[in-house]
């Protein structure tokens, strides 16, 4: 399978270029050129399987053509066997009609090693196969950070360097970023919100020269195979509610738009997806941009969901791409409006499209821990905040009374405990795995909201940048 651009303007790259390209070349997204079709008895055929060998068959039409399917496959048995649930991402049913799914059994306690567990792996096979090294940079607003770190911690062709907004993650955030003592990881604080974060990511990335010095590549949702891992569990959920014979709603905690792009792609495989809702903290601009078809970031304020602390949503260009019938100039006019003007607007056909499957609601944080407390007392379930966000949403759109409402459970409520406590009376604790966090050493860099100060920063410690001098 080809990926091409949201931009049109840099090569179609296979999986295995797309896997360590990261941002394209002209600045877009890598979307698969064509999206496979499944069909209704493929899904049905997944009930009742196990998790990691559903994995396989979702995604293997996907890397096909570069990874071969006996190492692909090691790679997935090896990428689960790490979690502590057997069924990987359970479903735990809340109300008649809603269940949440955990996808907080991983390492680092976040939705996002369900995809980072697989992504370390495929990059370290990648780079083997052809003897390279990269420098991977990230940004996080608190759970990407500590997932790609564990990760890629001690990976001999992998040094990373994770930016994440000062004093805007919590505590267990940041200390799963600062403790690890590996010599290949370097955890930044910048002193800005994670917009700047990822504005610097992208100026590193848009600057050529130094991509190519450094062998930058990155493990944020612009890498497609982010996206390709989470996929799965929209499958696996769907399927052991009842898909494909009915009809499912996801609603999913959102802010780079990543994860219910995910869900996007699951809907064009075919799984009968009834609608996607995007969830959103007071940091609306998905919520806002849905209703008003006007793209406008404002301030980030600070909340209790501080990975959704975002107002710039990379991934809404991959939907800005597809539902707008892959027109790429379109795509750079808008992203060049933004750039430039601040905003940018849908045109009607793509905002129409959107609507078909998209709904979306803002929680405020009064409305979250309404819904933590009440979900305490009446399912004596700890909901994280942004759970909540997801139910509390969930609960303001209209969906088919028939239809299953599955949120997207999408950290521990234990990555937040004075938020959970404050809101429940329950203070959640961390697993016996992480009981050492709290006062481990921790190590980090402070630096401006200066991509050339993060440049310099990346560059001294590259060891690809080494390996490339002393060739
Ligand atoms: C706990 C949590 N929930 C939700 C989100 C939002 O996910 P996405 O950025 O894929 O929309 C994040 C961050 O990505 C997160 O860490
Ligand atoms: N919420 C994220 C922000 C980065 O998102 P990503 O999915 O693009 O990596 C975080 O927790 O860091």
């Amino acid at each position: 399978m080809l990926y091409v651009s949201t931009r049109g303007e840099a090569p179609a790259l296979g999986f295995a270029d797309a896997l360590l390209t990261g941002l394209a070349r002209d600045g877009g997204l890598y979307v698969p050129a064509d999206w496979p079709a499944f069909e209704a008895e493929t899904f049905a055929g997944f009930a009742g399987r196990r998790y990691a060998d559903v994995a396989k068959a979702v995604m293997r039409p996907f890397v096909a053509e570069s990874i071969p399917a006996q190492a692909f496959d090691r790679m997935v048995e090896e990428a689960y066997a790490g979690f502590h649930h057997p069924a990987v991402c359970p479903l735990v049913q809340l109300t008649e009609r809603e269940w949440v799914l955990e996808l907080f059994h991983g390492p680092t306690l976040a939705f996002k090693d369900v995809a980072m567990q697989l992504l370390g792996r495929l990059m370290d096979y990648v780079l083997d196969q052809r003897d390279e090294r990269a420098t991977i940079v990230g940004a996080t607003s608190g759970d990407t950070g500590g997932a790609a770190i564990e990760a890629f911690r001690g990976r001999d062709r992998v040094d990373v360097v994770m930016l994440f907004p000062n004093g805007r993650v919590s505590d267990v955030q940041r200390r799963m970023m600062t403790t690890p003592p590996d010599a290949n990881i370097h955890a930044v604080a910048i002193d800005g919100t994670f917009d700047d974060c990822q504005a610097i990511l992208k100026a590193l990335f848009n600057d050529h020269a130094f991509r190519d010095t450094v062998r930058l590549s990155g493990v944020n949702s612009i890498n497609w195979a982010r996206l390709l891992a989470q996929i799965v569990y929209y499958v696996t959920s769907a399927v052991a509610l009842g898909a494909p014979a009915r009809k499912l709603a996801f609603a999913v905690p959102t802010g780079n738009f990543g994860d219910v792009f995910a869900g996007y792609v699951a809907a064009k495989l075919g799984l009968p997806v009834e609608s996607l809702i995007v969830a959103t903290n007071v940091n609306d601009i998905l919520a806002r941009t849905l209703e008003s078809g006007a793209y406008q970031p404002r301030q980030v304020t600070p909340t209790t969901s501080p990975s959704m602390d975002i107002q710039v949503s990379s991934n809404f260009e991959r939907l800005l791409f597809d539902a707008g019938g892959r027109d790429a100039g379109a795509v750079r006019r808008q992203m060049a409006d933004l750039a430039n003007c601040g905003s940018f607007a849908l045109d009607l056909g793509t905002l129409v499209n959107i609507r078909r499957l998209f709904r979306a609601a803002r929680a405020d944080e009064a409305e979250v821990a309404a819904t933590i407390g009440e979900t305490w007392r009446r399912a004596g379930y700890l909901l994280d905040p942004h759970t909540a966000v997801g139910l509390a949403s969930a609960r303001k759109v209209e969906v088919d009374p028939k239809t299953p409402v599955v949120v997207l459970g999408t950290a521990h409520p234990a990555k937040f405990p004075d938020a959970v406590e404050a809101a429940s009376g329950k203070r959640p604790g961390l697993p016996a795995t992480l009981s050492d966090l709290m006062t481990k050493p921790e190590r980090m860099t402070v630096l401006p909201n200066d991509a050339a100060a993060v440049a310099k920063f990346v560059a001294e410690r590259s060891r690809a940048v080494r390996a490339g001098a002393a060739r």
